[in-house]
């Protein structure tokens, strides 16, 4: 979903010889304080004012750059992102996340556009230069981190192709065209070069379905009188009839949707079996159970008491969890002009796969001016290439639960929650950085930071850990007291990634060759989650021999003093 760019341009032109763009974190930035602490790590004041200098002086253009970026990465951070950005001096090139790098390039490519509506031709030319150097980046960062698609040009995609055929004649605009890709169904892929900025493609409102579809059927009135009902299992059931209605208006996209999903809702008892210790299982169980009490508290009535709108073959619990999957793998919240954010199918959008460094960022607000949907490209995408989305900012085991695939690379949102009350020590503290509500630790190779005192590991949960372990001592430093504390942090935290590890057993990757693809997907979370947990387990040992060192070196001076 759309983040407001949080930067604003005062456009002041200084001289006719420079100009400045100011990069400013919103006074209503949820993570304000947070954020305007890191800046002031770094040197930066919540409100910056860059100047760009003449290009006469070398070096000028890398050097602003790399100040715009630091400001502009921290700005856009989210929650999770600055729990884990360490708050040391950050080197040079060094980015939070995908995510964050991309937002944090194009929204100075937003101020930049802001700043060449109002300027003199020399300021032009600052800002023209510079902009060429962010798209440089911008595209450079995605060759780095994007993954590479393999067309399966052999597959036949006629259903594809008539859905296309009809969105175009219902006033679809596309630069993409619909193959079959390895590992991942069918995916987008661009017809031509596009830039940042292009619009991939088009969706006028009238072929998006949401409920108001619903609301000129039958069903809608029997389903209207029931108490609480969500739009959404409005959706949901409408669906379930919609799919075998010959006379659909949306009859060619419900030709190109697949039998079968493939989510983790629907994983059987061998892959649900392997599953035991890790976080996904919790996951899926929860998300089925909550399911089949759904169904069974709504379905068997409605077919019993209105059979002639709810037709019993049509409403069993296989196609229930079918229409699930649908709507959890395909839909995508949109923000109408009336200000309404409704849930939707999206035809010919929905062919869009998922990646950790998408295209795609944001898509969710319809254009009123043309009562359309458009999905603008936030990184080039080449010819030929596959053209990626951003889901949401989810784990891997939401994404196995409910779109059944794991991403490929290094996914940030990957994390394991701990179970720590925060509620005794956190809370007679004042000072608000240490307010954190929920503590968790992600692998630690995704961590810059291995010193002593920091080990990779996040440093709101480490402070969380000194301070309950020991409320009045004086963290961070090289005092004897000190060190015996961090060392019992450390072992603690250890005794919690070991029993992690002993839970999740060993890993038999010949079996995993034979297996279905529940069981693949269920062994390859199993595989993720232990990397995880032996990487801070690494780090606990690392840390542990560190600061025994140092405490070795204390008691030696004390002893000789
Ligand atoms: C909105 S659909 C995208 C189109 C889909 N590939 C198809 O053939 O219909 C979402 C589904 O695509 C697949 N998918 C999306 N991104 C993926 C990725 N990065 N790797 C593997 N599968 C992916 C998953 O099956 C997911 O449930």
């Amino acid at each position: 979903m759309l983040s407001e760019i949080q930067c604003s341009s005062d456009k002041v032109m200084d001289t006719n010889e420079e100009c400045s763009i100011v990069l400013e974190l919103s006074k209503d930035d949820l993570f304000f304080d947070r954020k305007k602490r890191l800046l002031q790590i770094k040197g930066f004041s919540p409100k910056e004012r860059v100047y760009l200098r003449s290009s006469s002086k070398p070096g000028w253009l890398s050097a602003t750059v790399e100040v715009l970026l630091q400001i502009a990465r921290i700005i856009q951070l989210n929650e999770q992102e600055l729990y884990f950005a360490e708050d040391d001096e950050c080197t040079s090139g060094e980015f939070y996340s995908p995510r964050n790098e991309l937002e944090a390039l194009n929204s100075i490519v937003s101020l930049i556009h802001v700043s060449l509506s109002s300027c003199t031709p020399t300021q032009a030319n600052f800002l023209e230069e510079l902009q060429k150097t962010i798209f440089g980046l911008i595209s450079d960062f995605g060759d780095k981190n994007s993954v590479k698609t393999v067309v399966e040009r052999d597959r036949s995609c006629d259903q594809e192709k008539r859905l296309l055929e009809w969105g175009e004649i219902n006033g679809v605009k596309t630069q993409l065209q619909i193959s079959y890709v390895k590992g991942a169904g069918r995916g987008a892929i661009a017809r031509k070069d596009l830039k940042v900025g292009d619009i991939a493609l088009e969706i006028p409102l009238s072929i998006i379905i949401s409920e108001e579809l619903v609301y000129e059927t039958d069903m809608y009135h029997v389903l209207k009188e029931i108490d609480g009902i969500s739009t959404e299992t409005i959706l949901l059931l409408w669906s379930m009839r919609e799919k075998h209605n010959c006379d659909s208006k949306f009859k060619a996209y419900f030709d190109t949707l697949p039998e079968k999903f493939n989510t983790g809702l629907s994983f059987g008892v061998d892959a649900i079996m392997t599953l035991d210790g890790t976080l996904l299982l919790d996951e899926i169980m929860q998300a089925r159970e909550h399911l089949h009490a759904q169904y069974d508290e709504l379905v068997p009535a409605l077919c019993n008491q209105f059979p002639e709108i709810f037709s019993p073959e049509l409403y069993t619990w296989e196609q229930f969890l079918w229409a699930c999957e649908l709507w959890y793998s395909n839909s995508m919240k949109i923000s109408f002009s009336d200000g309404k954010l409704r849930t939707c199918l999206i035809p010919i959008a929905g062919f869009l796969n998922h990646s950790l460094c998408p295209h795609i960022m944001h898509y969710g607000k319809v254009d009123n001016a043309t009562n359309s949907l458009k999905f603008c490209l936030s990184r080039p995408c080449r010819s030929g290439e596959e053209c990626y989305l951003s889901y949401g900012n989810f784990s891997s085991a939401h994404l196995i639960t409910f779109y059944g695939f794991l991403p490929e690379g290094d996914n940030r949102f990957d994390v394991i929650p701990l179970d720590i009350d925060v509620s005794d020590v956190d809370s007679f503290e004042d000072k608000p950085m240490s307010s954190w509500t929920t503590h968790m630790v992600r692998g630690t190779w995704l961590s810059n930071n291995h010193s002593i005192f920091h080990y990779g590991l996040p440093s709101p949960l480490l402070d969380h850990l000194r301070r309950s372990q020991s409320p009045m001592l004086q963290t961070k430093t090289f005092l004897q007291a000190n060190l015996e504390n961090e060392i019992e942090v450390l072992e603690n935290l250890r005794l919690i990634f070991d029993d992690m590890m002993e839970n999740l057993g060993d890993i038999d990757l010949n079996h995993r060759e034979n297996c279905g693809w529940d069981e693949k997907l269920a062994i390859d979370f199993e595989i993720l989650q232990g990397r995880m947990a032996s990487s801070i387990l690494i780090s606990c040992n690392n840390g542990i021999s560190m600061v025994k060192t140092e405490l070795c070196k204390c008691m030696a001076e004390d002893i000789r003093g």
